[in-house]
This record gives C-alpha cells, sequence and structure tokens, in this order.
C-alpha cells in the first residue's frame, strides 16, 4: 500500500499527518458522478461493479482523498433481506411495504449475502484492482437501528417517530428484526473483508434521535456484536451521529474508531472516548459551503483539537450536494498540507 496513512492512524501508530476523507465523498456534488447518474438508475450504479468501481475511485482522482469508500448504499441490505426499496429523486429512498405487524416480519430473512450481495464483492474486488494500493479501501453497512428506522418508517423522516413507535409498542419483534439484521450484517461486513475492504464503518445515522437509554438497548447492544465479530479481520469505525453521550460505551465495543459529529469540542470527545480509539470528524458539512479562506482557517483550528496522532479528519456528517468541488479540495488540501510543528 503506497498510502497506508489511514490504516494507520486505525491502529494507533504514529503518522507524519492525520488522513483525510469525506463520508459521502462519492456523490452528487461531483459533475463526473451527476454524468452518469444522468446515464443509469441508482441502484443500476451499485449493482454493476464497473460503475461502482469508477464512481468509487472520482474522490481518489479528483479530490485527493486518502482513502476510497465503497460506492454502495446501507439500504442494499433491507433489499437483501426481502423488502423492495426505491430512490425517488428529490424525496430519497422509499419502501413501499414497510414493516408493523408480527406478519410484515414473516418476509424479513437472513439471507446467504454470497447470493444476494455478489455485486457488492464483486464491486470490492474490482476497486482493489484498479486501486492498485493507492490508498485503503473503506467497506460500510447500515447500524441495525438506522436500517430498522427506513424498514419500519418506509421512508426518510427528521422523527422517524413510526419507527420509534414500533420498538416503544412491540419490543419483541422490534428486538426480533435488529437480530436478523444484525446476522445479516455481522455476514455482510466479513464477505466485504473477504473481498478486498480494507476497513470498515457502521452507519448509525440516526442514532443520536434515541434516549442515552433507549440507545444502548435499541442501538449499541447489536453494534457491539457488529464490532465484536468483524474488529479482529479488519479495523472497524462506528459512527453513531449525535450520540456523543455515548463515546465512552462505544469506544468499549473495541471499536479501532469513533466518528464524531461537529457538535462536541474535539477535547471533550476525546476525554469522554479514552486514549485508545482513533477519533475521526467532525467538520461541520455546511461550512465547506463558506468561502474558501474561511474553510482553511476553520480546518486549521479542527487539526488543532483533535492532534495528529489516533486522528483521521473528515466530515461530521455525509458531504452536502450542493458544494463547490473547490471548496471539498480546499478542505482536503488543508489538512494534507498543515504544519504539524
Ligand atoms: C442514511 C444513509 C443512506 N445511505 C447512507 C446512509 C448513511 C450515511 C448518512 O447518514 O449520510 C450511506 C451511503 N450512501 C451512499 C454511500 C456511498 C459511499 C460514499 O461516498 O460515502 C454511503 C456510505 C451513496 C448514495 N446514496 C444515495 C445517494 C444519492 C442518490 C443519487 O445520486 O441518485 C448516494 C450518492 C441515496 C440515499 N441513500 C440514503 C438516503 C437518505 C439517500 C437519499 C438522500 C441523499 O441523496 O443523500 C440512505
Amino acid at each position: 500500500m503506497k498510502n497506508d496513512l489511514l490504516i494507520k492512524a486505525l491502529k494507533g501508530e504514529t503518522v507524519d499527518r492525520a488522513p483525510v476523507w469525506m463520508m459521502r465523498q462519492a456523490g452528487r456534488y461531483l459533475p463526473e458522478y451527476i454524468a452518469l447518474r444522468n446515464r443509469y438508475g441508482f441502484f443500476e450504479r451499485c449493482q454493476t461493479p464497473e460503475l461502482a468501481c469508477e464512481i468509487t475511485l472520482q474522490p481518489v482522482d479528483i479530490i485527493g482523498v486518502d482513502a476510497a469508500i465503497l460506492f454502495s448504499d446501507i439500504l442494499v441490505v433491507p433489499q437483501a433481506m426481502g423488502m423492495e426499496v426505491q430512490l425517488i429523486e428529490h424525496k430519497g429512498p422509499v419502501l413501499p411495504e414497510p414493516i408493523r405487524t408480527e406478519q410484515d416480519l414473516e418476509r424479513i430473512v437472513v439471507p446467504d449475502v454470497h447470493d444476494r450481495l455478489h455485486y457488492v464483492f464483486d464491486a470490492i474486488k474490482l476497486i482493489k484492482q484498479e486501486l492498485n494500493g493507492r490508498v485503503p479501501l473503506i467497506g460500510f453497512a447500515g447500524a441495525p437501528w438506522t436500517l430498522l428506522c427506513y424498514m419500519v418508517q418506509g421512508q426518510g423522516s427528521k422523527t422517524f417517530d413510526e419507527a420509534k413507535a414500533f420498538c416503544y409498542k412491540n419490543p419483541v419483534l422490534a428486538h426480533t428484526l435488529l437480530q436478523r439484521i444484525t446476522d445479516t450484517t455481522i455476514a455482510y461486513l466479513k464477505a466485504q473483508i473477504e473481498a478486498g475492504a480494507d476497513a470498515v464503518q457502521l452507519f448509525d445515522s440516526w442514532g443520536g434521535l434515541l434516549s442515552p437509554h433507549d440507545f444502548e438497548d435499541i442501538s449499541l447492544q447489536y453494534m457491539r456484536q457488529i464490532v465484536a465479530a468483524v474488529k479482529d479481520l479488519a479495523p472497524i469505525v462506528v459512527f453513531a451521529k449525535g450520540a456523543w453521550h455515548s463515546l465512552a460505551e462505544m469506544a468499549a465495543t473495541g471499536a479501532a474508531g469513533l466518528g464524531i459529529d461537529w457538535c462536541i469540542k474535539p477535547g471533550l470527545a476525546r476525554s469522554m472516548a479514552g486514549s485508545k480509539v482513533t477519533l475521526q470528524g467532525n467538520f461541520d458539512p455546511a461550512k465547506l459551503l463558506a468561502p474558501i479562506p474561511v474553510i482553511q482557517q476553520e480546518v486549521k483550528q479542527m487539526l488543532q483539537g483533535f492532534g495528529k496522532d489516533r486522528y483521521i479528519a473528515n466530515l461530521g456528517h455525509g458531504i452536502l450536494p450542493n458544494v463547490p468541488v473547490d471548496h471539498a479540495r480546499a478542505f482536503v488540501d488543508t489538512v494534507k498540507e498543515y504544519a504539524w510543528h
């Protein structure tokens, strides 16, 4: 591997500078992505290894990030478990037959991932070949709670009230579903690593909607199982947006890295997480809309706050579609050029 900064940072090894990548870095802010988006459907892009490979490499070639992240989506897992998932323009994901009853749950299986998600593993093999050791490849999956949100709510939401009501009214069904998602995710991430992913990330985008107590019961206990199952195969990063109240508990899972959003100061995040885990984050994605000199100034402040080692520079959530490409590049370049002494 020519650039293994990300893996070194995740292992806690000393680095010359912090590695940098951006969540959702393969996406609509890139004209090269839009060109492919206009020609192929979303899941067609996910399911065609050549397209997934091309899109995965775009930010590596165009922006110069220190890691590639597989182009796919967290919702390919509900699909593989038996649900229909559509992606509707200007609306986002729609699952026309959401889970609400015990009967609905009968349709949801723990699939053979090698059969249902083989296209993901084919894409990973192709990407590894094309990367040819330039940078590491990150695989990923959605956390069980975040996937339940979509599987029960049936679409995006600010509150995911239907999903929460399902958990509070039918705890036995909810835990049955969460365990099925967990079992699928363990097999899925193991197969991604087998295919060549150098690290993996769990996205719990909606972890912050739960109280600390519910977060443990509905989300963290399942993420803990996933971390335990894969952590000796590859470094795993847990990103639970809005759930910084539980950073200490997340660090105790044995994850190599924790994603941090922009609502917590670096020093407090470090003191809660302890010294044995790598922190990743936490630039406000909307701040990439600020003028470039402001981005540069604020990135430097972020780097000072986290320090060089056991740190991966990133955004605190996914990049927004309206970010100018040169602003994304300014973010990455500022990290790469920062003088650590
Ligand atoms: C919640 C979630 C989803 N998907 C994902 C999450 C967790 C991370 C987060 O919270 O942002 C994760 C995801 N989705 C996508 C990636 C690819 C890799 C990357 O560049 O990070 C990753 C890691 C591609 C995508 N997934 C999607 C797009 C945009 C759709 C398109 O281009 O047609 C991309 C590039 C569609 C998607 N997929 C999802 C939503 C809500 C949407 C629509 C809203 C949006 O567009 O951002 C579900």
